[in-house]
This record gives C-alpha cells, sequence and structure tokens, in this order.
C-alpha cells in the first residue's frame, strides 16, 4: 500500500529563510506521527507545504499516492492549520453541514459533534467561540469526511487540560479505526502519550525519528536528583556530564548512575529525597535540538 504521506527532499524558502532542507519523511498508513520542534523549527512550513498549500523551493509530496490537492479535494485528507479560519457570521450547525454537504461519505453528524464535543454549540455564531472550542469545532471540520488522513498543526494549543485530554482520546480512537494522524506540536507529554512515532525537527532538518522509547535511549543517561545545598564537587563525581537543580534540589546527569552513586555514597551521609530516572522526553528533544538540559 503507497504510504499516507511520502515527502522526498523536501526544501521551503521564504527570501532569503530557509526554513525546511532537504526533508525527506514517510508515514504509512495507521501510523500516529508527532512533529516535533522549537519556535520556528519548519514543522508548519512542512505541514503546509505537505497540504500543497504552497509550491515547496524543491522535492515532492505524495499524500495518499496523490499530489496533494488532488488528495485534499478527494476529502482523503482532513486538516487543522494553525491559522485555520471559520466563517464568520454563520452557526457553527451551518458551517459543519455544508463542509460535510461535499462529500461523499460524510461522518454521520450526530457522532461526529460527540466525538469531537462540540455539542451545545452548533447554535452558537463562530466569533462567539472560545479558542478551545474554536479548535474542537476546526477539528469537526477536518473530520466531516471521514478522511483516511489527519494532518494537525498544534492542534490543542488553545485547549485547557481537559480539552486535551478528550482530544487525544479522540485521536487515539481514530488511529485505533486505522486514520493516519500526524500532527505538530510543543507538547513533549503529548507526544510521548500518544504517538507511536516521534519526529524531531530542528532547523529545517529531521534530527531524531523513532518511538518516544527510541529517542529518549538516544540520551544514553540517568538522572540522579537528591537533596543538596552543597554542591562542592559534584560536577567532578564519575559518569556526571551536568549539575543543575533549584532551591535544595540538585539533579545529575550521568552517563554512569551506579557510579556516580557509589561515590556520593563515600562522600555524603545523606542524599535526602533520592531519585533515579531515566532521561525523558522533553531531555532527549532538548539534547536533539541543541537545547540546554
Ligand atoms: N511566511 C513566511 N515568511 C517568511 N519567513 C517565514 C514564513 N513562515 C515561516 N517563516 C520562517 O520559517 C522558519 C520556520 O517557520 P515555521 O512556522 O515552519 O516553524 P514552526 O516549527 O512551525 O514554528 P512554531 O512552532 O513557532 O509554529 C522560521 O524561521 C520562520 O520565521
Amino acid at each position: 500500500m503507497t504510504p499516507a504521506l511520502e515527502i522526498r527532499g523536501l526544501t521551503v524558502r521564504y527570501g532569503g529563510t530557509t526554513a525546511v532542507h532537504d526533508l525527506d519523511l514517510s508515514i504509512a498508513r495507521g501510523e500516529t506521527v508527532a512533529l516535533l520542534g522549537t519556535n520556528g523549527a519548519g514543522k508548519s512550513s512542512t505541514v503546509n507545504a505537505a497540504l500543497g498549500l504552497f509550491r515547496p523551493s524543491a522535492g515532492t509530496v505524495q499524500l495518499l499516492g496523490r499530489e496533494p490537492l488532488a488528495a485534499v479535494r478527494s476529502g482523503g485528507v482532513g486538516a487543522m492549520l494553525q491559522h485555520g479560519g471559520l466563517p464568520s457570521e454563520s452557526r457553527v450547525g451551518e458551517v459543519l453541514r455544508l463542509v460535510a454537504g461535499r462529500y461523499a461519505d460524510p461522518w454521520p453528524l450526530a457522532d461526529l459533534v460527540t466525538t469531537t464535543g462540540i455539542d451545545g454549540l452548533l447554535d452558537r455564531r463562530t466569533e462567539q467561540l472560545s479558542g478551545g472550542q474554536r479548535q474542537r469545532v476546526l477539528l469537526a471540520l477536518a473530520l466531516a469526511g471521514t478522511p483516511p488522513l489527519l494532518v494537525l498543526d498544534e492542534p490543542t494549543s488553545a485547549m485547557d487540560v481537559e480539552g486535551r485530554q478528550a482530544f487525544w482520546t479522540t485521536m487515539r480512537d481514530l488511529a485505533d479505526r486505522g486514520h493516519t494522524v500526524v500532527f505538530a506540536t510543543h507538547h513533549l507529554a503529548e507526544a510521548d502519550a500518544v504517538a507511536d512515532r516521534v519526529v524531531v525537527v530542528d532547523a529545517g532538518r529531521v534530527v531524531a525519528d523513532g518511538s518516544s522509547a527510541q529517542i529518549k535511549s538516544r540520551i544514553a543517561g540517568r538522572t540522579v536528583r537528591f537533596g543538596c545545598t552543597d554542591r562542592a564537587g559534584l560536577a567532578e563525581l564519575p559518569g556526571v556530564t551536568s549539575v543543575r537543580g533549584s532551591g535544595d534540589l540538585v539533579e545529575l546527569a550521568t552517563t554512569d548512575a551506579e557510579a556516580t552513586l557509589r561515590a556520593l555514597l563515600t562522600t555524603r551521609d545523606r542524599l535526602p529525597d533520592l531519585e533515579v530516572a531515566g532521561a525523558s522526553l522533553e531531555q532527549a528533544f532538548l539534547t536533539l535540538t541543541g537545547g540546554t538540559k
């Protein structure tokens, strides 16, 4: 079967700025993939070019084996963009019915409304929606044609915690039903919890691609935390690569937690609140993108 999304050699330039450099990305049908990156990493440029919203400076994109615009027009792709708009002076229900009416196989309206949590909003005028409500309505519009591929650019940025949880439950249900979900996000916890594959983009290039466990394992070390006010000598302990922390809590990044702990125990009587943890996706992300952690 052709991939859901196939990007080859994508380069996006805006005047003198190269936002995406020769990027390759292939996403199989049924995958749930998070595109993770800092502000300006090139996520939106990649997503927008993939959807055929502009012609890239170089490279090719295929969605479901077709040219992007043909795939979008056929109803195969549902998209939720960062600056997606809703027609003004319309009611949510009207817009939804209008869009659903364009598709041969629309998502049954009552189920769509429940799935996206927009019960009670159908009679609301679009300009009266809160940011989070708007995002839910935009999701309902993206899903209206029952698209096999969903492309979402920071879909939960305006949602509260409860809204986010409901949203990701919906996404997991869709993935279970075989839909492909590709989403750009800054929320590492969401990528960790929802995506079965995480693609880290930095300065327009893919710097890591794998399950969140694989990406975390690229940060070979562990973190040793404990309560401590005297940090003298900690940076020289075996295995320690950095010493951080705030207040009375210190956090040592180490490539050899056992050696670090042995040395600590010979020099200190007490290690209150001791914790040893694997790298978080956030640490991996910051390391991969040249962050400071
Ligand atoms: N229309 C534009 N004109 C000029 N430069 C742009 C334009 N859109 C994006 N850029 C630049 O391209 C780079 C990549 O931007 P892009 O929006 O793709 O990143 P992003 O990863 O989606 O960021 P964010 O997380 O902040 O949305 C940035 O340096 C940005 O300033």
